[in-house]
């Protein structure tokens, strides 16, 4: 009677099935891979590069990254801008590296994930420019 009492109830792991986590873990592999049609594909990546280029975009040196930097008249305007771009980047999930002293704000876009351009950076590189267009 005592050992019924402390012995763990036998039907414990039904509430938790296996196959319940292997349908958890199949959810994640399949957003995993569903991120992955983030990559550019050579074609895509000569196009938006051009576009990107003739607004101030620079590749970076020894990196699959690509580079800007913007002057505003104000401390104000810069950081007016970059409050911007940091809600847009939240909602994205896709962060800046940057740097601002006063007017100037310096940005590298990357995808870390993959260690290099993605779609995703092309959409906040096109976010961006609209957006320093309206300062
Ligand atoms: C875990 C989380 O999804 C990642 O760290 C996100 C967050 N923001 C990110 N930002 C950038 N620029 N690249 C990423 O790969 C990235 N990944």
């Amino acid at each position: 009677m005592l050992w019924l009492m402390f012995t763990p109830r036998a039907n414990s792991r039904a509430q938790f099935p296996l196959s319940k986590l292997c349908n958890i873990l199949l959810t994640r592999r399949s957003s995993k891979m569903a991120s992955d049609s983030h990559w550019l594909t050579p074609a895509e990546r000569e196009g938006l590069l051009m576009e990107l280029k003739a607004t101030g975009w620079v590749l970076v040196e020894g990196r699959d990254a690509i580079y800007k930097e913007l002057d505003f008249k104000t401390f104000n305007q810069a950081f007016g801008f970059m409050s911007r771009v940091a809600l847009q980047a939240e909602k994205m999930n896709h962060h800046p590296e940057w740097f601002n002293v006063y007017n100037k704000v310096q940005i590298t876009l990357i995808t870390h994930d993959c260690g290099g351009l993605s779609k995703r950076d092309i959409k906040l590189a096109k976010f961006i420019d609209r957006v320093a267009l309206t300062m």
